[in-house]
């Protein structure tokens, strides 16, 4: 190493460094690295040199060199290679990148206000479908009854309707194939070509050929953002429509593969601890206001606006509380050039052109200095004197960034509100109108660590429990 580089963790292994150890449980591997080589250190993995600066006192100080170093340039790669797209960096099309990332306005704000009332109409016509029926306790399993409740209604609010009595039978099978190449998603990330992966190159095409311009021009009823970014790809005559088609794909991945499993835990949270359960009601009875009659009435939307969601504190530290527990991101940059990092006032160190640096805000989000108890479960861990909770120290010193499960900077998910509003709205409409229970004799699954760095984990099993409709308190 040269002078002001990091101290550097490699190992015997040809190529792979310490890619092995580091897949085999990051969290352990990052701490135990963190402890002995302190806030910053540079791991070899598999032919990548990945500088992970980890005290999260030092995250504002790299945050704010976030233009000095490229996400859009190596995400693009990652993206087209998973998704199966000519990369935008090919494209040679003038500003569609800054295009595609002006469109991210429309998730904003108060772009939103027509895509909630879609959100609860497409929510309530799923549940209709299967849940909504009187009748005594059903039991399900947690994750399936979350993935198939919010796969349908994600994918009808951010796309529109197909036209066709088949839908329904369509969606389940979309769903399946979808899983299928999730499944596979940390595969084609670590760049293993996809015709190396059974089925999946098939199933990749069928999304492909699903998403087509011009079948996705009968669909009715999608949202404003996606109308524009056809538009937007209609208009590059040089974009092949295979091209538009895995934009779309991608898009769709993006807007579930994190959000069903942050769903499973946020209602997993609340489910199994009756104070949770009993101030979430308690907040909405107060905070929506809502009359007798729009309480448990399955035939009627229930239309919430973006202002009541935005009072629901509670509600959102259970799912800021869900976020931490479940959250294995890392966030990545490139060092197009030789660059010099700043730690804080004193400290700085060199990466080299075409190395990375890293965060790795699990390790914050699990630090017994900043929550303490982390492995425990606190609902109401984000309030303070009925506000939003947001001062969390650590050494004394309060943290500029404490909950990251979003990203930062260039790489923020820009769905981030939407994901939030949509998780509040299944929790307002499920507690209107269920009843709760998970069955006795289970204790909280552990997160699929399979997937460590990619976003929020899956349970590695399902969760059995029993709904059933509540009665209409009597007059
Ligand atoms: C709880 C749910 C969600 C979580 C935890 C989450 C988390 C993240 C994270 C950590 C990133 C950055 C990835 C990176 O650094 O490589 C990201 C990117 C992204 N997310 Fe989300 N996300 C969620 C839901 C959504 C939803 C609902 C949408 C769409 C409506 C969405 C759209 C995107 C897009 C398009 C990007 C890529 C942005 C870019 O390349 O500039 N996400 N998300």
């Amino acid at each position: 190493r040269r002078a002001g580089e990091p101290p550097l963790i490699d190992s015997w292994i040809p190529f792979l460094g310490k890619a092995l150890e580091y897949r085999a449980d990051s969290r352990k591997f990052l701490e135990e690295n963190y402890r002995k080589h302190g806030d910053a250190f540079t791991v070899h993995l598999a032919g990548r040199y990945i500088t992970f600066v980890m005290n999260p006192l030092l995250y504002p100080y790299v945050i704010k060199q976030d233009s000095q170093l490229d996400f859009h340039e190596f995400s693009d790669q990652i993206s087209s290679f998973a998704f199966g797209y000519t990369p935008l960096s090919h494209c040679d099309i003038p500003g569609l990148e800054d295009e595609i990332q002006r469109g991210f306005q429309l998730l904003k704000g108060e772009n939103l206000d027509s895509t909630l009332e879609a959100v609860s109409a497409n929510l309530m016509q799923v549940l209709r479908q299967d849940h909504l029926g009187a009748g005594s306790w059903r039991t399900s399993n947690l994750y399936e009854f979350c993935d198939s409740i919010m796969f349908e209604t994600i994918a009808l609010t951010m796309f529109g309707k197909p036209p066709g009595a088949s839908y329904r039978g369509d969606i389940q099978a979309l769903r399946e194939d979808f899983h299928k190449f999730d499944d596979m998603f940390p595969l084609l990330v670590a760049r293993v070509p996809v015709r190396l992966l059974g089925k999946t190159k098939a199933i990749r095409d069928k999304f492909h050929k699903y998403f087509l311009p011009q079948r996705m021009k009968a669909w009715s009823n999608g949202m404003r953002f996606t109308q524009t970014r056809m538009e937007l790809f209609d208009g590059c005559d040089s974009m092949k429509d295979t091209d538009k088609a895995a934009h779309h794909f991608a898009m769709m991945w993006a807007s579930v593969a994190n959000t069903i499993p942050a769903i499973f835990w946020n209602l997993y949270g609340v489910m199994s601890d009756p104070s949770a359960m009993a101030a979430i009601r308690e907040e909405m009875r107060d905070v929506l206001g809502l009359s007798e009659d729009q309480v448990n009435r399955p035939d009627t939307d229930l239309t919430l606006t973006r202002e009541q969601l935005d009072k629901l504190v509670c509600m959102e530290s259970t799912i800021s509380e869900s976020l931490r527990l479940s959250t294995s991101s890392v966030t990545l940059r490139l060092a197009t050039e030789d660059t010099k990092i700043q730690l804080d006032e004193r400290r700085w160190f060199n990466v080299r052109k075409g190395d990375m640096v890293a965060m790795f805000p699990q390790t914050l989000h699990m630090d017994p200095e900043v929550y303490g108890d982390p492995e425990t479960y606190k609902f109401d861990r984000f309030v303070k004197d009925g506000k939003k909770k947001t001062d969390f120290y650590k050494g004394g010193q309060k943290l500029k960034y404490f909950l990251l499960p979003f990203g930062y900077g260039s790489s923020r998910c820009p769905g981030q509100y939407m994901a939030t509003y949509l998780m509040k709205l299944l929790l307002c409409v499920l507690l209107l109108h269920f009843d709760f229970l998970v069955d006795p004799g289970q204790s909280t699954p552990p997160l699929d660590t399979s997937r460590a760095g990619l976003g929020t984990l899956p349970p590695s099993s399902d969760i059995s429990f029993r709904y059933r409709l509540r009665t209409r308190p009597p007059h």
